[in-house]
């Protein structure tokens, strides 16, 4: 189990004499989730309903989050990539980059090979996150819906994307900047209109995987 102890609370001591309860700690987290919500929001007062803009961010944290929770699925050791669709406001479909279905165990030994001859690598047979998210869909297309994706779409998934009708890409990193196929995809995107834009937000999701972890100390 993976646990996140960043900015984690000083041990106090509790009522009891005891060290401080996890269920403490469970409540100091969602209470620092509410607060970096709410110091995101225009006025120290506006507590009552979140502004539009409030509400979108909000959304882009939790579904930027379960994307990145579809990353730790893939097997791919050295680079895991997860992607949700999301169609207002609702999952409608999610991937990891993992290889064809029923080809795993045969390219099994591909994750780690690093070789000259590009059909001894991973990657002319890796299916991408993008691709498995847009065939896993749970809808009947995926027209008008976002996209969340922890890298940046490579070309192929860029064409892949404007014709299945997504029309937002938000992404996490864009370690591939640039390379050739990340020109294409900007150039591909731009000219369908697909607007993308960059998700800085990390310590925000890392405040919420933090303050929904029951098993967290
Ligand atoms: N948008 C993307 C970009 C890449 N991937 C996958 C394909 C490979 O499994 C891995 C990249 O490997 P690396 O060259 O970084 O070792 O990421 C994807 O699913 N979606």
């Amino acid at each position: 189990m993976v646990r996140l102890q960043h900015n984690m609370p000083p041990k106090t001591r509790g009522q009891h004499g005891n060290e401080e309860s996890s269920r403490n700690i469970n409540y100091i987290r969602s209470k620092k989730l509410r607060c970096v919500m709410a110091s995101k929001r225009k006025s120290k007062d506006d507590i009552s309903v979140p502004s539009l803009t409030h509400r979108q961010y909000e959304d882009d944290v939790y579904f930027m989050s379960v994307a990145l929770m579809f990353a730790k699925k893939s097997p791919d050791p050295s680079t895991k990539v997860g992607a949700c669709i999301v169609n207002e406001g609702k999952i409608v479909g999610v991937g990891f980059n993992m290889m064809p279905n029923g080809c795993e165990e045969a390219f099994i030994k591909l994750w780690k090979r690093d070789d000259e001859d590009r059909l001894k690598t991973k990657y002319p047979y890796v299916c991408h996150a993008e691709l498995n998210a847009i065939m896993n869909k749970t809808s009947v297309d995926v027209k008008g819906c976002t996209i969340y994706v922890t890298l940046f779409p490579c070309n192929e998934c860029a064409k892949l994307i404007i014709q299945s009708g997504i029309r937002k890409v938000l992404y996490l990193s864009n370690k591939y900047a640039d390379t050739e196929d990340n020109e294409a995809s900007v150039e591909l995107l731009n000219r369908a209109g697909v607007t993308h834009r960059p998700f800085t937000l990390k310590q925000e999701v890392r405040d919420l995987l933090d303050s929904i972890n029951p098993f967290a100390e």
